[in-house]
């Protein structure tokens, strides 16, 4: 089923508006992740999308038809949160099937249906067990079994992460994706952290400041930010931002010309070693950090302090580097980006 939400207000109270004249498109069968740091109104569109908030002006649409005065429990919805709200003195079985006995539906039914659910979230050998039982991650499939029991049309997950170690949010993000490509069901996740959207989601909608920052996949949103905000909030390491008027004139010679470029944006690994002789930088090495896999160096330099992720590890007090201007992008005074580069120095 496809959302579209149309030139949505919706203000708290008297206070002023978290949403003006907010549009938004959730296209049908896919996973769509709300992607925003904290207070951007993640949860309050999710609210508005599930009945649960109504706007105080604009249009909620599910697929052709009008919702916004729709009751919740008319909208066939199934709904997730970060706390798994399960009800503590049933079974994982009774969980699963509590909507489709508020529904009257007969027991051998239900019970059939609780077991194809319970397969579907791999929790078939803990139906027997109490909630309390279970890890945070299995209670949280126990809540995603129970929000599609009545094959809802929309399934709407608020964090449901959140609580979860990073090993178990590992797993139920590979959980989430399985499941809504099996069932097909149109799903939005609303999250903080963009590695839960980059794993699990075909389209991620960045929200930020009450707007709509950018929709894209997470290479779009990576090699393509429509703006600082979104460059900044994409990427671990964040962005490495310098005020374009301190970059050597020889440098600019390798961006594309524009005269309302006013900052350049430098992704980590664009940070490089310099092997020739022109397009040299001095930066004295602060520190190495290993992480894993890759190693992030910190250095001082002209431009400011800048972190690369495409150094090797060096005794080095001092080095030279260049920048590749493909991990470039040049933004306005306004924030917007401009071109991005596109020849390696
Ligand atoms: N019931 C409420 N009454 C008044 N203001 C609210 C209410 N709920 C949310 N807000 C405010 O609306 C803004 C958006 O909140 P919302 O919970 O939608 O953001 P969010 O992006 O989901 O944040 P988080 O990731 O922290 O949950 C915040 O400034 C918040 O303080």
């Amino acid at each position: 089923m496809r959302v579209t939400l149309k030139n949505i207000t919706l203000a708290y109270d008297q206070q002023p508006p978290i949403l003006t004249n907010f549009d938004c498109q959730i296209p049908d069968g896919q996973l769509t992740a709300l992607l925003g740091p904290s207070g951007s109104g993640k949860s309050t569109l999710l609210n508005l999308i599930a009945g649960l908030l109504t706007p105080n002006a604009g249009q909620i649409i599910f697929d052709q038809t009008d919702v916004t005065a729709t009751d919740s429990r008319h909208r066939n919805i199934g709904m997730v949160f970060q706390d798994y709200a399960l009800y503590p003195h049933l079974t994982v079985r009774d969980n699963i099937g509590f909507p489709l006995k508020m529904a009257h539906v007969k027991k051998a039914a239900r019970y059939q249906r609780v077991a194809e659910l319970a397969e579907l979230v791999q929790v078939t050998d803990q139906l027997s067990k109490f909630p309390q039982e279970l890890s945070g991650g299995q209670q949280q499939r126990v809540a995603i079994a129970r929000a599609l029991a009545k094959q809802p049309n929309l399934l709407l997950l608020d964090e449901p992460l959140s609580s979860l170690d990073a090993t178990l949010r590992e797993e139920l993000r590979g959980v989430i994706r399985q499941i809504q490509r099996t069932t097909g069901v149109t799903t939005v996740l609303v999250t903080h952290d963009q590695e839960d959207a980059l794993q699990v989601a075909d389209q991620i909608m960045v929200l930020a400041n009450g707007r709509l920052q950018q929709v894209g996949s997470g290479g779009d949103l990576y090699q393509h930010p429509t703006n600082l905000t979104v460059a900044q909030f994409i990427g671990r390491p964040r962005i490495n931002v310098v005020p374009l008027g301190l970059l050597p004139a020889e440098f600019k010679s390798l961006l594309p010309t524009t005269t309302q470029a006013t900052t350049l944006g430098i992704r980590s690994e664009a940070i490089r070693l310099a092997t020739a002789d022109r397009h040299r930088l001095t930066a004295t090495v602060i520190q190495q950090i290993q992480l894993g896999r890759d190693v992030q160096t910190h250095l001082q330099t002209a431009l400011g302090p800048l972190v690369s992720t495409a150094i090797p590890t060096t005794t080095a007090t001092t080095l030279a580097i260049t920048l590749a201007p493909t991990g470039c992008t040049l933004f306005a005074a306004d924030g917007h980006s401009l071109v991005g580069g596109d020849r390696d120095a």
